[in-house]
């Protein structure tokens, strides 16, 4: 598929909200590469379709390995890990936005530059590489990927500016949409986000094993908070919204480009794609998702007899609504941990299977009961469909679905890989009608407000939200200037690539 943002298959199993991307940055650390894996595995949940790491040698040498597939499928052997020599490394775990699922599409990208060699690695989508990457064509350029971010390497190749840094800031200058980028070249590590901050970059410092330091402290640079812990290295602080940070021996310098504007960090992180021990933007994403459990139970408590997360990731909100409610917590369903998500086929019949391998329903914790079942989101509604059904056959009495986020009625342009707005449940369909399909006496969402509250907010700020929150209420903040253009123009290129 050579589409853009919304992608339909092959990019995802199943037509719901996916993770995003990990990226991950070490600078000045013996073993940089394995540092480097293990920060991709802490970010596996970000995405699982390829993973790459880029390692930098002390002769100035790039070392490069990347695949389809895991982490562990990827970087489990040693002489991989062998070859990936050097001090630094850059690492990226994708789940693709725009492009194919093929290696070509496979980050971090690299290029030779008049300066050296560059990798870089990015998280988010860009709203107007479709445009920009029109006009680098026409002027020369040859792109060896179509996925978004290819256009950073072109966009610096040309830049007329001599540093990397401001090459790099020139870039940036021109594309549009949500970045969180980490990048390498001989005399930095390089870590961006754009000015309204939507997708998460953190900055850590190396002390002690196992990525001990010589000559001057070890830095990394990861999506999030739980990629440092993996490799013992202590949270620095946030890369700002608009900020750059540039990590040599020297130390860590910070340029801040853009004029100062209000963030929009995206709200779905704290819902459901963060890890829930990582702490984003101050916050802990664990506390967070209990702290919108209880305001759900406060705004639509119901009578009953037991509340049930739908694992994953509707554990926490579960446990925020129980304490709230004074409601009894149980595990009435059971999740398969060993079902991959390339197990799933896209045909509705093998979908509708796919749901019952992954969750299986505990029928003494359910029959008799009135149940509330709580889950951080309904997309296309696939999963909630499902479980209600398998509560009702364990035997409950009563099924009350939760969810601890506003009906999803929107697309995601800024680097979520969401269904097309048609497919979205929500933006389809009413309370009445989605409580209908779905198959529950009660359904009810946390308010957009509730949500912010949870958030420490007094509510929704209509003039200065804080938060993105497009996906919910098609307050898109960044102009989706591809999605708004012609539809023929998106066409990325013309040779198709096995997957
Ligand atoms: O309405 P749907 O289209 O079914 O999508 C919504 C579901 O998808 C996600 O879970 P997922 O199964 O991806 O994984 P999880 O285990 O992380 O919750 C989300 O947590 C919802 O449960
Ligand atoms: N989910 C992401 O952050 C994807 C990054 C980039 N847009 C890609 O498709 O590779
Ligand atoms: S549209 Fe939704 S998922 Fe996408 S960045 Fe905004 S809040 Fe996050
Ligand atoms: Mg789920």
């Amino acid at each position: 598929m050579n589409e853009m943002s919304t992608r339909p298959w092959p990019a995802g199993d199943d037509d719901k909200f996916h993770e995003e991307c990990g990226v991950f940055g070490v600078w000045n650390a013996t073993d940089a590469a394995a540092l480097a894996a293990l920060g991709l595995h802490a970010l596996q949940h970000r995405g699982q379709e390829a993973a790459g790491i880029v390692s930098l040698d002390e002769a100035g040498i790039f070392h490069s390995h990347k695949g389809q597939g895991l982490v562990g499928d990827n970087f489990g052997d040693a002489k991989v890990m062998a070859s990936l020599r050097g001090r630094a490394a850059l690492a990226h775990n994708r789940y693709a936005t725009t492009g194919e699922t093929a290696l070509r599409n496979v980050q971090p990208l690299y290029a030779d530059f008049a300066f050296g060699g560059f990798a870089v690695a990015h998280n988010g989508n860009l709203t107007n590489a479709h445009g920009l990457r029109r006009a680098l064509v026409q002027r020369g350029c040859l792109f060896q990927s179509t996925t978004d971010s290819e256009v950073f390497i072109h966009l610096i190749a040309i830049s007329l500016y001599s540093t990397v840094a401001d090459r790099l800031i020139d870039a940036l200058k021109q594309v549009q949409g949500a970045y969180s980028l980490v990048a390498l070249h001989n005399g930095a590590m390089i870590g961006a986000r754009d000015p309204l901050g939507v997708r998460p970059l953190v900055l850590g410092r190396l002390g002690g094993a196992p990525g001990e330091a010589e000559g001057g402290p070890g830095w990394v640079l990861a999506s999030e908070t739980c990629a440092l812990d993996i490799v013992g290295a202590e949270f620095v602080r946030d890369v700002d919204p608009g900020e750059i940070v540039i990590v040599d021996d020297a130390g860590v310098r910070s340029i801040k480009p853009f004029g100062r504007q209000q963030s929009r960090f995206c709200v779905f992180e704290y819902i459901y794609f963060a890890r829930p021990d990582s702490v984003v933007e101050g916050t802990p994403v664990y506390g967070t998702r209990k702290r919108i459990g209880a305001e759900l139970a406060r705004e639509s408590g119901v009578p009953a007899d037991v509340v049930v997360p739908v694992p994953d990731s509707g554990v926490p909100a579960a446990m925020g609504y129980a304490a709230e409610a004074g409601i009894p917590f149980e595990l009435g369903i059971i999740r398969n941990h060993y079902v991959g998500r390339t197990f799933i086929e896209p045909t509705d019949q093998i979908r509708h299977l796919g749901v019952k391998l992954k969750h299986s329903a505990n029928r003494p914790a359910l029959e008799g009961k009135r149940v509330v079942l709580v889950d951080d989101s309904i997309v296309r509604g696939t999963t909630s469909r499902k479980i209600v059904e398998m509560v009702r056959a364990a035997g409950a009495r009563e099924v009350h679905m939760r969810v601890s986020s506003p009906p999803t009625t929107h697309s995601c342009h800024y680097g979520i890989d969401t269904p097309e707005r048609a497919k979205l449940m929500a933006a389809q369909h009413d309370l009445e009608g989605m409580a209908r399909i779905i198959g529950v006496d009660s359904l009810a969402f946390i308010s957009l407000d509730g949500l912010y509250r949870a958030l420490g907010k007094p509510g929704r700020d209509m003039e200065r939200p804080g938060f993105c929150d497009a996906c919910f209420t098609g307050d898109y903040a960044i102009p989706l200037t591809d999605a708004m253009g012609n539809a023929a123009d998106r066409q990325l290129s013309l040779l198709q690539v096995s997957q």
